[in-house]
C-alpha cells in the first residue's frame, strides 16, 4: 500500500499532532507522509466555499486539500472543528484524551498577586465569562497566536497572566509553571486530537478506526452533539466535559454563559451509556428548557 498522506496546518502544535498520528499508524506497519497545508487550494475548487460547507477558520485550508485530493487525512485539534462538516468529509478518530483542562500562566513580574487581581490576556469568549463569573471586574486584553507567540507576548506586558489548553502546553514540552482553576470548564473536545477523511476513501478510513479511542469517541460525541444542539452556529461561551469513571459511567459536566458572567447555566450528571440514547442532545434540551432558551438569544444579541 501507498503512504498514507497526513495532512496538517503548519504550527508546532498542528505539526506535533500529525506526528503523533504518524507515530501511531507506523507503530501498525502502515507508511506515512506528513504534508503542511501552508496555504489554501481555492482555485482548484470548482463551487464555492459556502456551498460546500466549508466554514472553519482553522480547518478550511485541510478540507479543501481533502477535497482535492491531496492528502488522505486531516490532522485537527478537534475542538477547533465545526460541529457541522463539510460534504463528503468525515471525522474518522479521535485519540486519546490526555489534559482536557485550562491552565492559568502568569508572567514572572506577577507570581504573587490574587486571582482576583490579575489582568487576564485571552480572546476566548468561554475562558473570559467563566473566569469573569468567579472574579468580576476582571481586566481583559485580547491574545492570539500560536502558544510560543502568546508567552512571549505575556513576558513583554501584554497582561499579567493567560489562559491555555494544558494539553497544548504539555504537547509544546514547555517547562513552565502553570495552576490548575477549579472554576473553569473545557471546550467541548478540548485536549483531543480529531482526525478526519473523505468519506469515499473507505480503506484509509478503516485503518485509521485502529487508532480511535473509543472511550473518547464517545464522550466528545456527548460534548460535541451537546455544542451543536445548543448553539446553532454562533460561537457562545459554552463548556462541556464528559469522562468514564470507575463504575463505567459517563459523568457530564455542561455550562453557558452570558459574555460577564453574570448568567450561567450549569448541568452535572452521571448516567449509564448506551450508543442508542442521544445523550448529547437531551442534556442540551434540558439546558435549553432550564432558561438555557432565553440565555441563549441573550448572548446571540451581544455578540
Ligand atoms: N484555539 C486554539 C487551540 N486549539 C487547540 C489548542 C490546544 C490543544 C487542545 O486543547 O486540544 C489550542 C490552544 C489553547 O486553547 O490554548
Amino acid at each position: 500500500m501507498k503512504s498514507i498522506r497526513i495532512g496538517t496546518r503548519n504550527s508546532p502544535l498542528a505539526l506535533w499532532q500529525a506526528r503523533e498520528v504518524a507515530r501511531k499508524l507506523q507503530n501498525k506497519n502502515f507508511k506515512t507522509e506528513i504534508v503542511p497545508i501552508i496555504s489554501s487550494g481555492d482555485k482548484n475548487l470548482t463551487q464555492p466555499l459556502y456551498t460546500l460547507g466549508i466554514t472553519g477558520i482553522f480547518t478550511k485550508d485541510l478540507d479543501i486539500a481533502l477535497l482535492n485530493d491531496e492528502i488522505d487525512i486531516a490532522v485537527h485539534s478537534l475542538k477547533d472543528v465545526p460541529t457541522n462538516l463539510p460534504k463528503g468529509i468525515k471525522m474518522i478518530s479521535v485519540l486519546e484524551r490526555d489534559f482536557p483542562q485550562d491552565v492559568l500562566v502568569r508572567n514572572s513580574r506577577s507570581k504573587n498577586i490574587d486571582l482576583k487581581d490579575l489582568k487576564i490576556a485571552t480572546s476566548s469568549l468561554r475562558r473570559r465569562a467563566f473566569w469573569l463569573k468567579e472574579f468580576p471586574g476582571t481586566e481583559f486584553s485580547d491574545i492570539r497566536g500560536n502558544v510560543q507567540t502568546r508567552l512571549k507576548k505575556l513576558e513583554e506586558g501584554v497582561a499579567d497572566a493567560t489562559l491555555f489548553s494544558l494539553a497544548g502546553l504539555k504537547r509544546m514540552n514547555l517547562d513552565i509553571q502553570y495552576e490548575f482553576l477549579p472554576f473553569m470548564l473545557s471546550a467541548p473536545s478540548q485536549g483531543v486530537v480529531g482526525i478526519a477523511g473523505h468519506e469515499d476513501k473507505t480503506e484509509i478510513n478503516e485503518i485509521l478506526k485502529n487508532i480511535s479511542d473509543s472511550q473518547t469517541e464517545i464522550c466528545t460525541n456527548i460534548e460535541r452533539t451537546f455544542l451543536n444542539t445548543l448553539e446553532g452556529g454562533c460561537t457562545a461561551p459554552i463548556g462541556a466535559f464528559a469522562e468514564i469513571n470507575d463504575n463505567n459511567e459517563v459523568r457530564f459536566l455542561g455550562r453557558i454563559s452570558s459574555l460577564n458572567g453574570e448568567n450561567t447555566i450549569e448541568t452535572d450528571e452521571i448516567f449509564q451509556y448506551n450508543s442508542s440514547d442521544n445523550f448529547g442532545e437531551k442534556l442540551a434540551q434540558k439546558v435549553l428548557n432550564n432558561g438555557g432558551k432565553e440565555l441563549m438569544s441573550i448572548i446571540k444579541m451581544s455578540l
